[in-house]
C-alpha cells in the first residue's frame, strides 16, 4: 500500500501544474479576459478539443470504479451495460446541441433558453433540476476520489475530500472554460495512455483463458459469462434512465455546445460519445471482470478496480490508478464548477439581482461563485459519506431525481408543441411519482426504508422508470391535448451576449447624457 505522503504529493503535484498551466495560458492571452470569455470560451473551440472535453467531463471516478463494480458483480455483461448504456446521451446530445445553436445562438445557459420559451416558474423549476444534477456529480466524483484515495494510500478521508476539489478550483476561478478545456485534453490522453498500460499488462500478464476459467469456476459462473445476465440487464436500464438525466440536464454539456464553433458541435458529441466508450468498457472489463476471474478476495465491488491495479503492477499499479481517477476527477469537478457558475451568474446574478452588471462586476462573482462551491462540494460529499451513502448508490439514484426533466426540457427545445404547463407538471410530477415508487418499493418488498433496500437493483429499477414514464406522458400528453404552437424564428435575437448587453448599455447611457 502506498502511504498517505503519496496521495498529498499526487494532489499537490497536479493542482500546482494545471494551476501553472492556466497562469502561463493567461500571461499569453492578448486581449483581456472578459465575463464572456469566462463564460463561453469565445465560442470558437474546434472539434478536437471540444470532443476531448466531452470525453473527460464525461470520464467521472464512476466511470472507472461503479464500471469496474458491474463487471466485478455481473459479470461481462457488466461493462457492456455501463458503457453502451451511458454513451447513447452522449451522442444523441449532437442533435440537441445542434438545436440550441441555432435557435439560441448567443445563450449563455440552457435555462437562459427555458427563460424564453416557457414561464418563470419553469425556470426556475428546471434551475432546481439542474443545479441538483451538478450537485450531485460533483459530490459524486469527489467522493469517488476521496475513497480511492483513502483505500490506496491511507490518506483521512475527509483530508482528501476537501483538498480534491482545491486542486480544480482555483485553476478554473482563474482561467474559466477555457482553462477547464485545456486541463480536460491533457487529462484525456494520460487517462487513454494509462488505460493502455492496464489492458496490456492483463493481457500479457493472465491472459484471457486463465480469466475465463475463473469466471466459470465461480459459483455464480451462469451469470458472469453471458450477455444474458438479468441483474447486468437491471442495472444497464437504471444506467440509461439517470444518464439521460446527468447529460441532458447537466449545464456542462450545453456549455460546450455553446463554446464550440457552429460546425463543430454535434461532430463533437459524436466523436466524444465514441471514444468516451471504450474508457469504461475497457477498463471494467480489464481491472473488474478481470479480478472476479482470478478470485481476488474484495469485500466493497466499488473498489475493485484500485486493488486490481495493485494487484497487477504492486505501487506502479497503484499510482497509475490514482493519476488516471484523478484526471477524471479534475477534469469533471472543473467541469461541473463552470457550469453552477454560469447557471448562478447569468440565471440568477444578471437576470434578477444587478442585470447592468460590467464584465467586470460579473467576471468577478464568477470567480466568487467558482470558489465558494468548490470548497462547499468537499463538505457535501463528506456528509454523503457520512450517512453510509456510496459510490454506487448515488449512481443509480441519480436519474430518480434529476431525470424528469430531460423529456420535458428537450421536447421544449425541439417541439413547436410542447406546452410551459405540459412541461412543468411532466418534470416536477415525475420526480415526485418516480421517488414516491421508489421509497414505496423499498418498504413493502424489504419491510423497512433504508439504504439497504432503497439501494437494490429492483427499487432503483422502478424509481428510475416510473420518473420516464410520467414525465413522459404527461408533458407530450398535455402538448398533444392543446392547441399551442411556438415560435422559434421570433425568440432567436431575444439572446445577447455579455459583450453586446454591455454595448447596448453603454449606446443608452450615452444617448442619455446627450
Ligand atoms: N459518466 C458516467 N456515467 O460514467
Amino acid at each position: 500500500m502506498l502511504t498517505a505522503s503519496t496521495g498529498y504529493l499526487i494532489l499537490l503535484f497536479f493542482g500546482v501544474f494545471f494551476t501553472s498551466l492556466t497562469i502561463i495560458m493567461q500571461r499569453r492571452r492578448k486581449t483581456e479576459m472578459t465575463a464572456e470569455q469566462f463564460s463561453t470560451a469565445g465560442r470558437s473551440v474546434g472539434v478536437g478539443l471540444a470532443s476531448a472535453s466531452i470525453i473527460a467531463a464525461w470520464t467521472w471516478a464512476a466511470t472507472l470504479m461503479m464500471s469496474s463494480s458491474t463487471g466485478f458483480q455481473y459479470g461481462i455483461s457488466g461493462p457492456y451495460w455501463y458503457a453502451a448504456g451511458a454513451c447513447i446521451q452522449v451522442l444523441l446530445f449532437a442533435i440537441v446541441a445542434i438545436h440550441l445553436k441555432r435557435k439560441a445562438p448567443k445563450a449563455h445557459t440552457f435555462l437562459e433558453f427555458i427563460g424564453k420559451r416557457f414561464d418563470k416558474k419553469n425556470h426556475k423549476l428546471m434551475m432546481v433540476f439542474a443545479l441538483m444534477t451538478n450537485i450531485i456529480v460533483t459530490a459524486m466524483v469527489i467522493l469517488g476520489g476521496a475513497i480511492a484515495l483513502n483505500s490506496l494510500t491511507g490518506m483521512n478521508i475527509y483530508v482528501a475530500a476537501f483538498l480534491i476539489p482545491l486542486t480544480f478550483t482555483i485553476y478554473t476561478m482563474i482561467g474559466g472554460l477555457k482553462a477547464s478545456f485545456i486541463a480536460d485534453y491533457l487529462n484525456t490522453v494520460m487517462i487513454f495512455v494509462i488505460l493502455t498500460i492496464f489492458a496490456t499488462v492483463v493481457y500479457m500478464k493472465f491472459g484471457v483463458t486463465t480469466v475465463y476459467e475463473g469466471l466459470r469456476a465461480l459459483p455464480e459462473s451462469q451469470q458472469m459469462l453471458t450477455m444474458a445476465s438479468i441483474p447486468g440487464l437491471l442495472f444497464g436500464m437504471i444506467n440509461i434512465i439517470g444518464n439521460f438525466g446527468t447529460v441532458f440536464v447537466d449545464q456542462s454539456y450545453w456549455q460546450r455546445a455553446i463554446a464550440s464553433k457552429d460546425s463543430a458541435a454535434s461532430k463533437a458529441y459524436i466523436y466524444g460519445g465514441i471514444a468516451w466508450f471504450s474508457i469504461p468498457f475497457a477498463i471494467a472489463t480489464f481491472l473488474g471482470v478481470t479480478a472476479a476471474g482470478l478470485g481476488l478476495n474484495i469485500g466493497d465491488p466499488d473498489a475493485s478496480a484500485p486493488l486490481m491495479a495493485a494487484h497487477l503492477l504492486g505501487t506502479v499499479g497503484s499510482i497509475l490508478f490514482l493519476v488516471m481517477l484523478f484526471m477524471a476527477v479534475m477534469s469533471t469537478g472543473a467541469a461541473e464548477l463552470t457550469a453552477i457558475t454560469n447557471i448562478i451568474v447569468t440565471d440568477i446574478y444578471r437576470k434578477s439581482i444587478n442585470p447592468t452588471a460590467s464584465s467586470k462586476q460579473t467576471l468577478k462573482i464568477s470567480r466568487i461563485v467558482t470558489l465558494s462551491f468548490g470548497l462547499a462540494m468537499g463538505v457535501f460529499s463528506i456528509l454523503l459519506f457520512n450517512i453510509g451513502i456510496g459510490l454506487g448508490f448515488v449512481y443509480m439514484a441519480m436519474g430518480i431525481f434529476v431525470s424528469g426533466a430531460v423529456i420535458p426540457l428537450t421536447l421544449g427545445l425541439l417541439w413547436k408543441r410542447a406546452t410551459n404547463e405540459g412541461c412543468f407538471y411532466g418534470a416536477l410530477l415525475g420526480m415526485i411519482s418516480g421517488v414516491t415508487v421508489w421509497l414505496t418499493y423499498a418498504y413493502v418488498t424489504y419491510g423497512s426504508i433504508s439504504v439497504e433496500s432503497l439501494g437494490q437493483l429492483h427499487s432503483m429499477l422502478f424509481g428510475n422508470i416510473t420518473v420516464f414514464l410520467v414525465s413522459g406522458l404527461i408533458s407530450v400528453g398535455h402538448a398533444l391535448m392543446s392547441k399551442e404552437e411556438f415560435d422559434f424564428e421570433a425568440m432567436k435575437d431575444q439572446f445577447k451576449s455579455f459583450d453586446e448587453e454591455q454595448e447596448e448599455l453603454k449606446t443608452a447611457q450615452e444617448r442619455k447624457v446627450v
